[in-house]
Protein backbone atom coordinates (compact mmCIF):
# COMPACT_ATOMS: atom_id res chain seq x y z
CA UNK A 1 0.00 0.00 0.00
CA UNK A 2 2.66 2.36 1.11
CA UNK A 3 4.08 1.93 -2.59
CA UNK A 4 1.18 3.34 -4.16
CA UNK A 5 1.24 6.07 -1.55
CA UNK A 6 4.90 7.03 -3.45
CA UNK A 7 3.28 6.91 -6.33
CA UNK A 8 0.70 9.37 -5.45
CA UNK A 9 3.62 12.18 -4.73
CA UNK A 10 5.44 10.75 -8.08
CA UNK A 11 3.17 12.75 -10.16
CA UNK A 12 3.59 15.78 -8.25
CA UNK A 13 7.47 16.71 -7.62
CA UNK A 14 7.71 19.07 -4.77
CA UNK A 15 11.34 21.30 -5.02
CA UNK A 16 12.73 22.82 -1.88
CA UNK A 17 15.30 25.20 -3.27
CA UNK A 18 16.56 25.92 0.25
CA UNK A 19 20.58 25.33 1.25
CA UNK A 20 20.44 22.91 4.44
CA UNK A 21 21.51 24.78 7.17
CA UNK A 22 22.61 23.05 10.63
CA UNK A 23 20.49 24.88 12.80
CA UNK A 24 21.49 22.82 16.03
CA UNK A 25 24.63 25.04 16.49
CA UNK A 26 22.90 28.52 15.69
CA UNK A 27 23.29 31.08 18.34
CA UNK A 28 20.83 33.61 16.28
CA UNK A 29 17.97 33.13 14.75
CA UNK A 30 18.50 34.19 10.85
CA UNK A 31 16.67 36.21 9.13
CA UNK A 32 16.03 32.96 6.62
CA UNK A 33 14.35 31.37 9.95
CA UNK A 34 12.62 35.02 11.53
CA UNK A 35 8.81 34.58 10.92
CA UNK A 36 8.34 38.07 12.68
CA UNK A 37 4.56 38.98 11.47
CA UNK A 38 2.11 36.69 13.14
CA UNK A 39 1.30 34.16 10.63
CA UNK A 40 -2.16 34.58 8.68
CA UNK A 41 -4.08 31.97 9.96
CA UNK A 42 -3.73 33.17 13.25
CA UNK A 43 -4.95 36.83 11.77
CA UNK A 44 -7.96 34.69 10.50
CA UNK A 45 -8.54 33.48 13.58
CA UNK A 46 -9.47 36.66 15.16
CA UNK A 47 -5.85 38.09 15.21
CA UNK A 48 -4.90 36.04 18.21
CA UNK A 49 -1.46 36.14 18.73
CA UNK A 50 1.13 32.92 19.73
CA UNK A 51 1.40 34.42 23.18
CA UNK A 52 -2.25 34.92 23.64
CA UNK A 53 -2.83 31.35 25.25
CA UNK A 54 -5.99 32.64 27.86
CA UNK A 55 -7.41 29.47 27.80
CA UNK A 56 -9.11 27.78 29.78
CA UNK A 57 -10.41 24.46 28.31
CA UNK A 58 -7.91 22.01 28.18
CA UNK A 59 -7.93 19.14 24.90
CA UNK A 60 -9.41 16.54 25.96
CA UNK A 61 -7.60 13.10 26.95
CA UNK A 62 -9.76 10.03 26.77
CA UNK A 63 -8.91 6.51 28.48
CA UNK A 64 -9.68 3.70 25.99
CA UNK A 65 -11.03 1.80 28.82
CA UNK A 66 -13.77 3.82 29.53
CA UNK A 67 -17.46 2.49 28.69
CA UNK A 68 -18.60 5.89 27.45
CA UNK A 69 -15.68 6.29 24.87
CA UNK A 70 -17.53 6.44 21.78
CA UNK A 71 -19.68 9.16 23.49
CA UNK A 72 -16.50 10.82 24.80
CA UNK A 73 -14.43 10.07 21.21
CA UNK A 74 -17.82 11.47 19.25
CA UNK A 75 -17.66 14.70 20.88
CA UNK A 76 -13.91 15.44 21.07
CA UNK A 77 -14.65 15.01 17.42
CA UNK A 78 -16.97 17.49 16.92
CA UNK A 79 -15.90 19.94 19.38
CA UNK A 80 -11.87 19.56 18.61
CA UNK A 81 -11.07 17.56 16.00
CA UNK A 82 -8.09 16.44 18.58
CA UNK A 83 -7.59 14.50 22.07
CA UNK A 84 -5.43 12.22 23.59
CA UNK A 85 -5.60 8.47 24.32
CA UNK A 86 -4.25 6.96 27.11
CA UNK A 87 -4.40 2.80 28.00
CA UNK A 88 -4.15 2.53 24.24
CA UNK A 89 -2.10 -1.26 24.66
CA UNK A 90 1.36 0.95 22.58
CA UNK A 91 3.86 -0.27 25.33
CA UNK A 92 6.19 2.93 26.78
CA UNK A 93 9.14 0.68 25.83
CA UNK A 94 8.22 0.79 22.12
CA UNK A 95 7.74 4.47 22.29
CA UNK A 96 11.00 5.51 24.11
CA UNK A 97 12.81 2.73 21.57
CA UNK A 98 11.57 4.84 18.66
CA UNK A 99 12.17 7.84 20.41
CA UNK A 100 15.77 6.64 20.93
CA UNK A 101 15.99 5.72 16.96
CA UNK A 102 14.52 8.89 15.93
CA UNK A 103 16.94 11.18 18.54
CA UNK A 104 19.98 9.28 17.10
CA UNK A 105 18.89 9.93 13.98
CA UNK A 106 18.78 13.77 13.84
CA UNK A 107 21.69 13.17 15.97
CA UNK A 108 23.74 12.55 12.77
CA UNK A 109 26.03 14.63 11.09
CA UNK A 110 24.53 17.10 8.36
CA UNK A 111 26.47 15.55 5.86
CA UNK A 112 25.19 12.10 6.58
CA UNK A 113 21.72 13.06 7.35
CA UNK A 114 21.73 14.47 3.36
CA UNK A 115 23.06 11.08 1.93
CA UNK A 116 19.14 9.87 2.75
CA UNK A 117 17.91 12.99 1.33
CA UNK A 118 13.61 13.14 -0.11
CA UNK A 119 14.22 13.29 -3.74
CA UNK A 120 11.61 16.03 -5.43
CA UNK A 121 9.07 13.00 -6.51
CA UNK A 122 9.51 11.12 -3.56
CA UNK A 123 7.53 11.02 0.10
CA UNK A 124 10.47 9.16 2.45
CA UNK A 125 13.70 10.31 3.14
CA UNK A 126 15.12 13.65 5.42
CA UNK A 127 14.83 16.92 4.31
CA UNK A 128 12.17 20.43 5.08
CA UNK A 129 9.12 19.54 5.68
CA UNK A 130 7.13 19.78 2.30
CA UNK A 131 4.58 22.73 3.39
CA UNK A 132 7.33 24.38 3.39
CA UNK A 133 7.45 25.33 -0.25
CA UNK A 134 4.03 27.69 0.49
CA UNK A 135 6.54 29.80 3.01
CA UNK A 136 9.06 32.37 2.56
CA UNK A 137 10.29 31.94 5.76
CA UNK A 138 12.16 28.44 6.45
CA UNK A 139 10.72 26.24 9.90
CA UNK A 140 12.65 25.50 13.23
CA UNK A 141 12.71 21.68 12.16
CA UNK A 142 13.80 18.73 10.45
CA UNK A 143 12.04 16.04 9.26
CA UNK A 144 12.38 12.37 8.11
CA UNK A 145 9.39 10.29 6.40
CA UNK A 146 9.39 6.96 6.04
CA UNK A 147 6.79 5.37 3.89
CA UNK A 148 7.24 1.86 3.37
CA UNK A 149 10.39 0.08 4.45
CA UNK A 150 13.20 2.39 5.74
CA UNK A 151 15.92 -0.30 4.66
CA UNK A 152 17.66 1.86 1.85
CA UNK A 153 17.71 4.79 3.55
CA UNK A 154 18.64 3.37 7.00
CA UNK A 155 21.78 2.06 5.26
CA UNK A 156 22.89 5.03 3.87
CA UNK A 157 22.40 6.54 7.49
CA UNK A 158 24.25 3.51 9.58
CA UNK A 159 25.96 1.74 7.55
CA UNK A 160 27.09 -0.68 10.50
CA UNK A 161 24.31 -0.57 12.45
CA UNK A 162 20.86 -0.08 10.17
CA UNK A 163 19.01 -3.32 11.16
CA UNK A 164 18.17 -2.31 14.47
CA UNK A 165 17.07 1.07 13.73
CA UNK A 166 14.65 -0.94 10.80
CA UNK A 167 13.29 -3.52 13.61
CA UNK A 168 12.08 -0.83 15.74
CA UNK A 169 10.77 1.65 13.18
CA UNK A 170 8.91 -1.45 11.18
CA UNK A 171 7.54 -2.93 14.62
CA UNK A 172 6.19 0.58 15.28
CA UNK A 173 4.88 1.28 11.90
CA UNK A 174 2.88 -1.95 12.69
CA UNK A 175 1.72 -1.19 16.23
CA UNK A 176 0.40 1.95 14.95
CA UNK A 177 -1.20 1.14 12.04
CA UNK A 178 -3.46 -1.28 14.30
CA UNK A 179 -3.92 1.56 16.76
CA UNK A 180 -4.98 3.60 13.63
CA UNK A 181 -7.31 0.73 12.65
CA UNK A 182 -8.79 0.26 15.86
CA UNK A 183 -9.28 4.30 16.31
CA UNK A 184 -11.12 4.53 12.85
CA UNK A 185 -13.76 1.91 14.23
CA UNK A 186 -14.14 4.12 17.62
CA UNK A 187 -14.71 7.04 15.64
CA UNK A 188 -16.80 5.46 12.59
CA UNK A 189 -19.02 3.80 15.04
CA UNK A 190 -19.70 6.79 17.79
CA UNK A 191 -21.15 8.52 13.71
CA UNK A 192 -23.35 5.11 13.65
CA UNK A 193 -21.42 4.10 10.73
CA UNK A 194 -21.29 0.06 10.37
CA UNK A 195 -18.70 -2.32 8.37
CA UNK A 196 -21.79 -2.46 5.98
CA UNK A 197 -20.90 1.37 5.02
CA UNK A 198 -17.82 0.77 4.75
CA UNK A 199 -17.20 -1.33 1.37
CA UNK A 200 -13.81 -1.24 0.61
CA UNK A 201 -12.32 -2.11 4.27
CA UNK A 202 -13.67 -5.68 3.23
CA UNK A 203 -16.46 -7.60 4.96
CA UNK A 204 -14.06 -7.72 8.03
CA UNK A 205 -13.77 -3.93 8.31
CA UNK A 206 -10.17 -4.39 8.62
CA UNK A 207 -8.61 -1.17 7.49
CA UNK A 208 -5.19 -2.31 8.87
CA UNK A 209 -5.29 -4.75 5.67
CA UNK A 210 -6.66 -1.73 3.24
CA UNK A 211 -4.98 1.74 4.45
CA UNK A 212 -1.55 2.85 4.33
CA UNK A 213 0.27 4.53 6.38
CA UNK A 214 3.08 6.64 6.46
CA UNK A 215 5.61 8.23 9.65
CA UNK A 216 7.15 11.38 9.92
CA UNK A 217 9.83 12.20 12.37
CA UNK A 218 9.82 15.72 13.17
CA UNK A 219 12.95 17.30 15.54
CA UNK A 220 12.69 21.09 16.82
CA UNK A 221 16.07 21.95 18.00
CA UNK A 222 16.17 24.41 21.07
CA UNK A 223 15.94 27.90 19.43
CA UNK A 224 17.51 31.11 20.20
CA UNK A 225 14.28 33.34 19.68
CA UNK A 226 11.51 30.87 19.79
CA UNK A 227 9.14 33.76 19.61
CA UNK A 228 9.80 34.79 15.91
CA UNK A 229 10.36 31.22 14.65
CA UNK A 230 8.15 28.38 13.85
CA UNK A 231 8.64 25.10 14.46
CA UNK A 232 6.12 23.87 11.54
CA UNK A 233 3.73 25.93 10.19
CA UNK A 234 -0.11 25.51 10.98
CA UNK A 235 -1.73 23.20 8.54
CA UNK A 236 -4.71 20.48 8.60
CA UNK A 237 -3.76 17.29 8.33
CA UNK A 238 -4.81 15.43 4.30
CA UNK A 239 -5.29 11.85 6.14
CA UNK A 240 -8.43 9.79 7.77
CA UNK A 241 -5.93 10.93 10.87
CA UNK A 242 -2.68 11.14 12.15
CA UNK A 243 -1.37 9.29 15.93
CA UNK A 244 1.02 11.31 17.33
CA UNK A 245 4.07 10.58 19.71
CA UNK A 246 5.17 13.88 21.50
CA UNK A 247 8.17 14.01 23.83
CA UNK A 248 8.15 15.52 27.12
CA UNK A 249 8.19 19.26 25.23
CA UNK A 250 5.62 21.00 24.58
CA UNK A 251 5.09 22.35 21.32
CA UNK A 252 1.88 20.90 19.62
CA UNK A 253 -1.15 23.59 19.28
CA UNK A 254 -4.22 23.41 17.60
CA UNK A 255 -7.06 26.18 17.07
CA UNK A 256 -9.69 25.91 18.80
CA UNK A 257 -12.59 28.42 17.73
CA UNK A 258 -13.10 31.05 20.48
CA UNK A 259 -10.18 30.33 21.90
CA UNK A 260 -7.00 30.88 20.19
CA UNK A 261 -4.06 28.16 19.91
CA UNK A 262 -3.90 26.01 22.59
CA UNK A 263 -1.11 23.33 23.54
CA UNK A 264 -1.47 19.76 23.67
CA UNK A 265 0.38 19.24 26.67
CA UNK A 266 2.31 16.07 26.90
CA UNK A 267 1.21 13.54 28.91
CA UNK A 268 3.56 10.14 30.12
CA UNK A 269 2.28 7.74 27.37
CA UNK A 270 -0.39 9.66 25.62
CA UNK A 271 -0.61 9.92 22.17
CA UNK A 272 -2.51 12.11 20.04
CA UNK A 273 -5.10 11.45 17.58
CA UNK A 274 -5.36 14.39 15.00
CA UNK A 275 -8.18 14.46 12.72
CA UNK A 276 -7.30 14.60 9.18
CA UNK A 277 -9.34 16.00 5.78
CA UNK A 278 -10.58 12.84 4.52
CA UNK A 279 -12.37 12.20 7.77
CA UNK A 280 -13.64 15.38 8.08
CA UNK A 281 -15.24 14.82 4.40
CA UNK A 282 -16.47 11.61 5.46
CA UNK A 283 -18.10 12.50 8.24
CA UNK A 284 -19.97 15.31 5.99
CA UNK A 285 -18.08 17.70 8.28
CA UNK A 286 -19.22 16.98 11.34
CA UNK A 287 -15.95 16.06 12.48
CA UNK A 288 -12.95 18.74 12.55
CA UNK A 289 -10.05 18.20 10.94
CA UNK A 290 -8.37 20.90 12.73
CA UNK A 291 -6.14 23.20 11.67
CA UNK A 292 -2.52 22.47 14.27
CA UNK A 293 1.13 23.82 14.64
CA UNK A 294 4.30 23.21 16.46
CA UNK A 295 6.23 25.84 18.32
CA UNK A 296 9.83 25.88 19.50
CA UNK A 297 11.43 26.47 22.34
CA UNK A 298 14.57 28.45 23.93
CA UNK A 299 16.55 25.97 26.40
CA UNK A 300 14.68 22.19 24.84
CA UNK A 301 14.67 20.69 21.59
CA UNK A 302 11.63 18.69 21.06
CA UNK A 303 10.64 15.43 18.93
CA UNK A 304 7.32 14.05 17.59
CA UNK A 305 6.78 10.99 15.63
CA UNK A 306 3.36 11.52 13.78
CA UNK A 307 1.68 8.60 11.67
CA UNK A 308 0.04 9.63 9.20
CA UNK A 309 -2.73 7.12 7.99
CA UNK A 310 -5.00 7.07 4.99
CA UNK A 311 -7.38 4.84 2.41
CA UNK A 312 -6.43 3.01 -0.37
CA UNK A 313 -5.04 5.90 -2.49
CA UNK A 314 -7.53 4.96 -4.90
CA UNK A 315 -10.60 4.84 -3.35
CA UNK A 316 -13.70 7.64 -3.76
CA UNK A 317 -13.73 9.28 -0.34
CA UNK A 318 -17.58 11.09 0.25
CA UNK A 319 -19.67 11.48 2.58
CA UNK A 320 -21.43 8.76 4.17
CA UNK A 321 -24.72 8.55 2.39
CA UNK A 322 -26.33 7.62 6.29
CA UNK A 323 -24.93 11.35 7.45
CA UNK A 324 -26.93 12.95 4.66
CA UNK A 325 -30.67 14.15 3.75
CA UNK A 326 -32.39 17.14 2.48
CA UNK A 327 -31.51 19.01 5.48
CA UNK A 328 -27.76 17.91 5.44
CA UNK A 329 -26.93 17.80 2.01
CA UNK A 330 -23.60 16.26 1.07
CA UNK A 331 -20.60 18.76 1.70
CA UNK A 332 -17.95 17.20 -0.26
CA UNK A 333 -17.87 15.70 -3.96
CA UNK A 334 -16.16 12.27 -4.15
CA UNK A 335 -12.27 12.74 -4.32
CA UNK A 336 -9.45 9.89 -3.85
CA UNK A 337 -6.62 10.03 -1.40
CA UNK A 338 -4.37 10.48 -4.78
CA UNK A 339 -5.95 13.01 -5.76
CA UNK A 340 -6.73 15.20 -2.67
CA UNK A 341 -2.97 15.05 -2.15
CA UNK A 342 -2.00 16.71 -5.31
CA UNK A 343 -5.33 19.16 -4.47
CA UNK A 344 -3.11 19.97 -1.12
CA UNK A 345 -0.11 20.76 -3.03
CA UNK A 346 -1.24 23.61 -4.99
CA UNK A 347 -4.06 24.82 -2.67
CA UNK A 348 -2.45 23.66 0.66
CA UNK A 349 -4.70 25.43 3.58
CA UNK A 350 -7.42 26.04 0.68
CA UNK A 351 -7.67 22.54 -0.70
CA UNK A 352 -10.60 21.36 1.45
CA UNK A 353 -12.64 24.34 0.73
CA UNK A 354 -11.77 23.62 -2.95
CA UNK A 355 -13.31 20.21 -2.72
CA UNK A 356 -16.29 21.62 -0.94
CA UNK A 357 -19.93 21.98 -2.41
CA UNK A 358 -22.43 23.04 -0.02
CA UNK A 359 -21.80 25.43 2.48
CA UNK A 360 -23.14 24.86 5.89
CA UNK A 361 -23.96 28.66 6.10
CA UNK A 362 -27.22 27.07 8.11
CA UNK A 363 -27.21 23.95 9.65
CA UNK A 364 -31.26 23.76 8.70
CA UNK A 365 -30.92 23.34 5.31
CA UNK A 366 -33.54 25.87 3.69
CA UNK A 367 -33.14 28.55 0.94
CA UNK A 368 -29.98 30.42 2.50
CA UNK A 369 -28.10 27.23 2.29
CA UNK A 370 -25.51 27.61 -0.64
CA UNK A 371 -25.00 25.46 -3.15
CA UNK A 372 -21.35 25.81 -4.99
CA UNK A 373 -21.30 26.10 -7.89
CA UNK A 374 -22.77 29.85 -7.00
CA UNK A 375 -24.16 31.78 -9.46
CA UNK A 376 -21.51 35.01 -10.87
CA UNK A 377 -22.99 38.63 -9.88
O1 LIG B 1 5.31 18.09 15.93
C1 LIG B 1 4.11 18.24 16.11
O2 LIG B 1 3.62 18.33 17.21
C2 LIG B 1 3.19 18.36 14.92
C3 LIG B 1 3.57 17.48 13.78
C4 LIG B 1 2.57 17.53 12.67
O3 LIG B 1 1.59 18.23 12.72
C5 LIG B 1 2.75 16.70 11.47
O4 LIG B 1 3.79 16.01 11.35
O5 LIG B 1 1.84 16.73 10.60
FE1 LIG C 1 0.12 17.71 11.19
Amino acid sequence: MSSRLSEAYKTRPVHLHHRHLDITSLQELPDSHAWSQVDEYSAAAGGLRRGDSFVSENVPVIDLHDPNVLQLIGHACKTWGVFQVINHGIPTSLLDKTESTSRNLFSLPIEQKLKASRSPDGISGYGFATISSFFSKLMWSEGFTIAGSPLDHFRQLWPQDYANHCDVIEEYDKEMKKLAGRMMWLMLDSLGITKRDVKWAGPKGKFEDACSAALRLNYYPACPDPDRAMGLAAHTDSTLLTILYQNSTSGLQVLKEGNGWVTVPPIPGGLVVIIGDLLHMMSNGSYTSVLHRAVVNRSKDRLSIACLYGPPTSVQISPFPKLVDPSHPPLYRPITWHEYLGTKAKHFNEALSSVRICSPDDSNFNDDFVCFPRKKA
